[in-house]
């Protein structure tokens, strides 16, 4: 460690529609949902990350919840700029002598706009970022799988996040084709409430959806390690009264069908694309899915009976995008892919 680095931090932050990390010296500091609470009279921020989301769905009047990200770009500039200040803070809670001046390489979406990366940087630079870098997820989520983006090769990932899908092919550190949709996790989520309304005249909340898509959510209507049937409270569109019913992972797998197809048709879509060479390669070596939204049950042997191709899951595939975009961090002079 240099005698002044305590002048300069280094940070890289994933920046995502659901949850947003840090990782400082090779840790993840802060892995905390991305959301803030406001309160609406004087306009302050009274809560960011899980403090708000506890509050997400339970708020009175004066206090509202807002995810400034949607479908991976950034919804809400000052709410934005308002999570990732609040997020660096909890790196180094304890007032400093001196702020150090920001490092940062942030992950954006492929598809992204650039207006859109501009509201990125701009945030970035307002939260006290002096060096910024961007780079696009796919590539990060390659990175953090371990896979060595600068060599001929040919590389498809598969990245699911809460907003976007990301489908890519990496080859020779770039990004030889890709394929972005808006349909992720949360579709997933919001597929379950609609299912439940309509199947059920049950009414619940963003977060018990979600919490069913995680225990017995399913891609398949078949699976060989079924969850068990999960029981989910809500209010009964009929009598308005609170009810309970069980539903099964073959219900959800219903439910989630339309948006899973949505997916496939991407990852075919991307196959098509591709030129011959790489497609030869991505015979060999299958297709790499990371993000949340890929631990769905099953939805690694749908992709796989869909397209013939052998997928594997990233190792801890919620954390492949930040992984990589901390190894990016060290490695900012060598990579000809970051965006300045
Ligand atoms: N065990 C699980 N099974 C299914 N889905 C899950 C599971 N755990 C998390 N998810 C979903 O993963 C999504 C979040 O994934 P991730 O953190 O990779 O997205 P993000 O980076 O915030 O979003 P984006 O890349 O679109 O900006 C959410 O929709 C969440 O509900």
């Amino acid at each position: 460690m240099g005698l002044f680095s305590f002048l300069t931090q280094e940070i890289a932050i994933d920046l995502g529609t659901a949850n947003t990390l840090i990782i400082h010296n090779d840790k993840v500091v802060v892995d905390e949902p991305s959301i803030v609470a406001k309160d609406r009279m004087s306009g302050k921020i009274i809560a960011v990350g899980k403090k708000a989301m506890q509050m997400h769905g339970k708020t009175h009047e004066d206090i509202k919840t807002i995810r400034p990200l949607k479908d991976g770009v950034i919804a809400d500039f000052d709410a934005a700029e308002h999570m990732i200040r609040g997020m660096i803070k909890m790196i180094n809670p304890k007032k400093q002598l001196f702020t150090p001046s920001l490092k940062m390489v942030i992950c954006i979406p492929s598809g992204i706009t650039e207006v859109e990366k501009r509201a990125v940087k701009d945030s970035a630079e307002h939260a006290g970022g002096k060096e910024v870098y961007l780079i696009h997820e796919p590539m990060a989520a390659a990175i953090g799988i371990g896979i060595d983006v600068l060599e001929p090769m040919g590389n498809m990932i598969i990245d699911i996040g809460g907003g976007t899908s990301e489908i890519a092919v990496i080859a020779l550190g770039g990004i030889v084709c890709d394929k972005s949709i808006r349909v992720a996790g949360d579709d997933f989520t919001n597929d379950i409430v609609d299912y439940m309304r309509r199947q059920h005249n049950l009414l619940i909340g963003e977060r018990s959806a979600e919490q069913i898509k995680i225990e017995c959510g399913s891609a398949l209507t078949e699976l060989e390690n079924p969850p068990e049937d999960y029981a989910v409270q809500g209010r009964d569109l009929m009598t308005g009264t609170p009810k309970e019913i069980t539903v099964s992972y073959s219900e959800i797998a219903h439910a989630l069908d339309k948006s899973i197809a949505k997916i496939e048709e991407a990852v075919l879509s991307a196959l098509e694309m591709t030129p011959p060479e790489l497609s030869a390669d991505i015979y060999k070596t299958g297709l790499y899915l990371a993000g949340g939204g890929s631990m769905l049950r099953g939805l690694d042997k749908r992709i796989s009976l869909k397209t013939k191709l052998p997928v594997h899951i990233a190792e801890d595939p919620l954390r492949a995008v930040a992984r990589g975009t901390g190894i990016a961090l060290k490695n900012v002079s060598k990579l000809p892919f970051l965006i300045k």
